[in-house]
């Protein structure tokens, strides 16, 4: 009975409380009301707070603020819940869908990462989580169903989109030379353009993420707001006694701390993801333009700008620079955005309590100061861009070492390594210590200022209120100067921060504009080198740029009458031919001087086949990848032909081949390049290229990837024939079975020359193009192996152009271009006509009159034998 009687006296003392806190927080009575319809009650009656002007203000005023705390908790728990719900529902919905499949729901084959779609898209899948760092870590490749991996899906690369920005970056670039009192506007409008790529479309993801934390900042804000006169009536309470409203404002102060906590971290959150997608969609762009068919990623050294610390580290641009770019773009935007919703919401909020005069002194006092900040601010962009390049540059030098390692060990080469080491070493330190001297001064002066002044000013302007104002009884009186005093004082204390975060993001800005003129600059090279109309760097282009000008580019500009309107490369590319044909062809080096650069070769012209017939358009049929794949050579019928280009050291040799490659321009305009399509054309050049970290089977089928052999049905058993026609099949009894094909290791280090080179005759046979230019493709070839070679080119028939200084070649080649030494003269002969026996009998006439100067030579050298005995 004592314990009944008690605990309906506590659950009356409840009721009351409950009843009495309605009453007197929003003045609803709520002794009539069923529990059932609680919720609705509560919500029209402050609903009707708000709106009707007769209501008591205090009432009013918390029926405001519980309307949006209630909105949004109600907001914060939704969006909690349906991620919670979307998570739980793609789980439910992906064990359904693949749990009848043993091993789990991602069984690739081992060497099939990625989907092409008709679409041009593609879709990847990488491996997440735990499972990536451990496999990274240990360098395994793991095919257990167990592994979890994730779904990429790649758009497909919009080609308008390109050539409509390449305008946008070309006006953006030539527009300049304004300045705006806080900073560049050349920065406005690079970041202009490169929001475009940021956020492409106002539905974007990015954008729904930006107003996402917009909504989240002002929410902030708010929440501080409220905060700060919680605050203040909390310790109002306290002095004026008032239990029970202490407690009802202690328990909204905890309530409140959980969408507060819950919007902190989601801006943080936002900010981080936000950066991560900037950056992804910054890199597609640059990979996009960087690696395609117009081999955006050789001819950028051509550029005028390609000495440019941009274009020498363009491996660091593309990787470090645009992670800084991001990750600065966001931070700044965030530290901006806060202290500027924080300055508007606390200045209105403020000039309430202190009065136009007392927030006009705040801002007063804030423009002076940030006039003060802003000069004495380093120029951090240029100086962050200058570390920038000093930390590429000492990265490049280190791989550079990395890559020629085994050369520079055969020179002993370490002292003069080390030497250029430690210099690089040492600019960067230097750069990085001048960053920390200047930011010295200028953060001396910020702390003083900020800190302290602010501050200090804070107190004065909250106390105006207190000062001027005259209160009714003495006790209320105090109670409401200490409630204001906290609030004031809190606010000020805020606006302080968001000032001083405000001109502390003067110096993050300063930064980004460095960050921003770098990846602006790489944008705008990339746009113009990768444009079907790019000049390689002619003077022509350099009137855009009048700050790149130097005194040649100058001269030579004045020396044309109107560049803009000349045409720099001016020669014409047929495709699609059933043979290689170059018609007076000059072969110039591309430079700043265009068409006046430097002539290797004039008017080149040959033909392989010499003549053309029908039949030989009829074989190229045959080289049709997919319908070959199984099918052993010899495969080739029809006519085949052979040239053999002799020429001393630099006259050009190799240019020619980089004329049919089409990476070196024409500039003549009578200049007429016939070329076969690019799967009946493979050019080998002088250096072998090996893939890094790809397998044996990878270096064979290079320029296919492995995706593409597995697709197209190809088969290993193919390539172990190709390598034992090559005599390379050795390699393959280094390992069990034919295992030997997935090894992965630095082939470039382990094959040896002359391995290198017998691989480009394994490529040869795998690909089986009808025309083949070989660049001193034997040279480390032993003769029997070279003769052997060339033999087997013949044999299944190949076309092919072979450059060399080797006239022991002739043997193999129908015809022969010779190139003069030095003044671009050349002399092209069919080999076996009368003419080239004529010149061979020549050959072997100069040989005979060496010959019979054997004995002459045989007598001065015994005569300086004699003289050296009696020395
Ligand atoms: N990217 C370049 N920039 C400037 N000059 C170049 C470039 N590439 C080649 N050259 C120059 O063009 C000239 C011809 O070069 P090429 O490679 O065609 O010579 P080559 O006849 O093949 O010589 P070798 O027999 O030694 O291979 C050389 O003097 C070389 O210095």
């Amino acid at each position: 009975m004592v314990h009944d009687s008690s605990s309906n006296s506590v659950r009356a003392r409840l009721t009351n409380a409950v009843l009495d806190m309605h009453l007197h927080c929003i003045g609803l009575k709520l002794q009539d009301i069923r529990l059932r319809s609680y919720v609705k009650v509560l919500f029209r009656h402050l609903l009707a707070l708000t709106k009707s002007p007769l209501s008591h203000p205090r009432h009013k005023r918390r029926a405001q603020i519980i309307l949006l705390s209630l909105v949004f908790t109600a907001l914060t728990t939704v969006s909690g819940v349906s991620y919670a719900g979307w998570n739980i529902f793609n789980r439910l919905y992906s064990f359904y869908k693949y749990s009848w499949r043993r091993g789990g729901p991602f069984l690739l084959r081992r060497t099939r990462s990625q989907l092409q779609l008709v679409t041009g898209a593609r879709i990847m899948y990488i491996k997440e989580g735990e499972d990536a760092v451990q496999s990274a870590s240990h360098g395994v490749e793991e095919n257990n169903g167990e592994t979890k991996r994730k779904k990429i899906f790649i758009p497909p690369k919009d080609e308008d989109l390109y050539e409509h920005d390449k305008f946008l970056f070309k006006n953006a670039e030539t527009e300049r030379g304004k300045l705006s009192t806080i900073f560049y506007s050349k920065f406005l409008n690079q970041m202009s353009v490169l929001s475009k790529i940021l956020i492409p479309s106002m539905f974007d993801k990015n954008a729904l993420l930006l107003t996402l934390q917009i909504f989240f900042l002002v929410m902030r804000t708010w929440l501080s707001l409220f905060v700060a006169r919680l605050d203040g009536q909390i310790v109002k309470d306290i002095i004026a006694g008032k239990r029970r409203k202490f407690l009802i404002d202690l328990v909204i102060w905890f309530l409140i701390a959980l969408p507060a906590s819950y919007t902190n971290s989601a801006i943080k959150f936002l900010q981080r993801k936000l950066s991560l997608n900037f950056r992804v969609n910054l890199t597609r762009y640059i990979h996009d333009m960087y690696l395609d068919k117009r081999l955006a990623f050789y001819k950028v050294t051509f550029d005028s700008k390609a000495t440019s610390s941009v274009i020498k580290n363009i491996d660091n641009s593309i990787t470090n620079d645009i992670t800084r770019f991001s990750d600065a773009t966001c931070s700044v935007f965030a530290n901006i955005a806060k202290p500027v919703i924080d300055l508007i919401f606390f200045s209105v909020y403020l000039r309430d309590n202190l009065g136009t005069f007392g927030v006009s002194g705040i801002f007063i006092n804030y423009f002076i100061t940030g006039y003060i900040l802003k000069s004495y601010t380093p120029p951090l962009g240029k100086l962050s861009s200058a570390s920038s390049a000093a930390d590429g540059n000492y990265y490049n030098y280190h791989l550079n070492m990395i890559n020629n390692n085994e050369e520079i060990s055969f020179y002993q080469g370490t002292e003069v390594e080390k030497k250029k080491v430690f210099q690089l070493y040492d600019t960067l330190m230097d750069r990085m210590l001048n960053i920390s001297k200047k930011k010295f001064n200028y953060t001396m002066i910020e702390d003083y200022i900020l800190k302290y002044t602010w501050s200090g000013l804070g107190y004065v302007f909250a106390s105006i209120p207190i000062v001027f104002s005259t209160g009714s009884s003495n006790e209320g009186r105090e109670q409401n100067n200490m409630k204001d005093f906290i609030v004031n004082k809190r606010l000020m204390l805020s606006l302080a921060d968001a000032g001083s975060r405000l001109m502390h993001s003067m110096k993050d800005i300063s930064q980004l504009t460095g960050y921003t003129n770098r990846i602006f600059n790489l944008l705008c090279i990339l746009h113009r080198v990768h444009s079907v109309d790019f000049n390689y760097g002619a003077a022509t282009k350099l009137m855009d740029d009048p700050a790149d000008t130097n005194a040649t580019s100058r001269h030579l500009l004045s020396k044309m009458k109107s560049p803009e309107k000349e045409e720099v490369i001016s020669g014409t590319v047929q495709r699609k031919f059933r043979g290689i044909r170059l018609e007076n062809i000059d072969i110039m080096i591309p430079s700043v001087r265009g068409k006046s650069g430097i002539k290797l070769i004039k008017k080149l012209t040959f033909q392989i086949p010499p003549h053309l017939d029908q039949l030989s358009s009829k074989t190229s049929s045959l080289q049709d990848i997919t319908s070959m794949s199984n099918i052993p050579l010899p495969f080739l019928s029809g006519q085949a032909s052979s040239l053999l280009i002799l020429g001393p050291n630099g006259c050009g040799k190799s240019s020619i081949q980089r004329i049919i490659a089409e990476i070196w321009p024409i500039y003549n305009k009578n200049g007429l390049l016939s070329k076969p399509d690019s799967s009946s054309l493979l050019c080998i050049p002088q250096k072998p290229y090996f893939t890094r970290g790809g397998t044996f089977r990878d270096q064979i089928i290079y320029p296919m990837s492995s995706d593409e052999f597995f697709d197209n049905g190809f088969k290993d058993k193919v390539l172990v024939w190709i390598l034992s026609e090559v005599h390379l099949d050795y390699l393959l009894k280094r390992a069990p079975g034919w295992s030997y094909l997935d090894e992965v290791t630095e082939w470039k280090d382990v094959l040896s020359g002359g391995e290198k080179q017998r691989m480009n005759f394994a490529r040869i046979l795998f690909h089986k193009p009808k025309f083949i230019v070989l660049d001193e493709a034997t040279n480390a070839i032993s003769a029997d192996m070279e003769d052997y070679l060339f033999n087997m080119l013949k044999k299944f028939r190949f076309s092919f152009i072979t450059i060399s200084q080797r006239p022991s070649l002739i043997k193999y080649h129908d015809m022969l271009l010779e190139i003069a030494d030095r003044d671009g003269k050349w002399q092209l002969q069919t080999l076996g006509t009368d003419e080239a026996i004529t010149t061979i009998d020549h050959e072997i006439e100069e040989l005979q009159i060496k010959l019979q100067k054997v004995e002459e030579w045989k007598k001065q050298r015994d005569e300086l034998q004699q003289k050296l005995t009696i020395l």
